[in-house]
């Protein structure tokens, strides 16, 4: 594929975001996209609103597998884009758009000049939740291709174009979403003592809960918990009698998420008595953590160092994905695409530098020959 073609698939899909499992109309415009290439040695299977797609090798040995994730985020764009997000509340600023392009332009490589093993090229939904990884592990369509090695890869906007990096060990973090319902007794604003006033409960448990990292994990381990909404209240002069926190729980270790779980639970203990409320805390969505190979860790820095894409050592990141779950059965990597954005992941303003798409292609072209 020519770069202007890429260039049109990018800013295509970059205005149809979706949330997970509902990515009709990207699974649509994939398959379009797809059939276009007129190849007779690939085989396209949907699954709910992703596809797999199975490159038939010329000598196949072995599978391998490529996964992409597809859906959007719930982010209001704030970009002056012509191809920007015409999804009213949706946005690709976790860089799905990218990922889908360039998994898009090696797959027309590899099945215009097919190598020796299969290639099984995985468009995932829902990675931003409630997750799509898992089901598709437990998925008989996915278990008769009996893949053997996998990989995939995410944008990094704090990283120059031309380089990719990783490491072996864990790349991603353990993460847990949490959800907490308070409910206590509102009232007017200027009575609070007749009143169990659930802003100032929920406002005093964010500033607990911090203190699970700070005095009750190992200073030598990691965790982050983040409350990125909060929701309470009707109007100025009445006090709320609920509140909600959503938000999320980072860990480097298993061990350590049933460590700041247990902290919670039992300050939830603690609060409910304290502030005469109830909490009602879920979980959501768990991803496990990404724990690369390290035989492939190092034949992807062999095989990209014979090209001019410069490979840089990560570190370990509080990020999530749940391609964890890929890796926790078959072998194989995550590693990040430097694509110099000044705004970040998740942000409304995230403005990858599109010459990352030529690298994306060639580095996981480079990877599949070298596997
Ligand atoms: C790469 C990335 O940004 N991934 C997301 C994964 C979401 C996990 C889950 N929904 C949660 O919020 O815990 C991330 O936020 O790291």
């Amino acid at each position: 594929m020519i770069k202007n073609e890429l260039l049109t698939i990018r800013r295509s899909l970059h205005q149809i975001p979706e949330l997970g499992f509902q990515e009709y109309k990207t699974q649509s415009f994939l398959l379009e996209t797809i059939k276009k290439m007129n190849r007779s040695n690939i085989e396209i299977t949907k699954w709910k609103t992703g596809l797999f797609v199975l490159v038939k090798g010329n000598n196949p040995k072995k599978t391998i597998g490529y996964r992409t994730d597809i859906d959007g985020l719930p982010i209001t764009e704030e970009t002056d884009f012509p191809f920007k997000s015409q999804h009213p509340g949706q946005m690709h600023a976790c860089g799905h758009d990218l990922h889908m392009t360039i998994a898009l332009g090696v797959l027309d490589e590899i099945s215009a000049n097919a190598i020796d093993d299969n290639v099984l090229f995985i468009f995932q939904p829902a990675e931003e939740g409630p997750g799509g990884a898992e089901p598709i592990l437990s998925s008989d369509t996915f278990k008769q291709w009996k893949v053997d090695s996998i990989f995939a890869l995410h944008i990094a906007p704090e990283l120059p174009v031309g380089t990719v990096s990783t490491r072996a060990g864990i790349l991603f973090a353990n993460t847990s979403e949490l959800f907490l319902d308070f409910t206590g007794k509102g009232g007017h604003a200027a009575y609070p003592h007749l009143t169990k006033d659930m802003i100032v409960t929920a406002s005093s448990f964010i500033t607990q809960l911090q203190q699970i990292i700070s005095r009750k994990v190992d200073p030598l381990d990691s965790g982050v918990i983040t409350i990125g909404k909060m929701t309470a209240g009707t109007v100025q002069n009445i006090i709320a009698e609920t509140a909600r926190l959503e938000g999320t729980i980072r860990t480097l270790q298993p061990e350590t998420m049933t460590i700041i779980k247990k902290e919670l639970e039992n300050i939830i203990k603690g609060f409910e008595i304290a502030h005469d409320c109830t909490i009602e805390v879920d979980y959501g969505a768990m991803y496990y953590q990404v724990n690369n190979d390290k035989v492939y860790v190092d034949k992807f820095a062999e095989a990209v160092q014979k090209s001019d894409i410069q490979f840089i050592e990560a570190n370990a990141a509080m990020t999530g994905e749940d391609f964890g779950y890929f890796l926790k059965e078959i072998p194989g990597f995550m590693f990040w695409l430097g694509v110099d954005s000044p705004y970040g992941l998740h942000h409304s303003k995230l403005t990858p530098n599109e010459d990352a798409i030529e690298t994306g292609i060639k580095a996981v072209t480079a990877m599949m020959k070298e596997i």
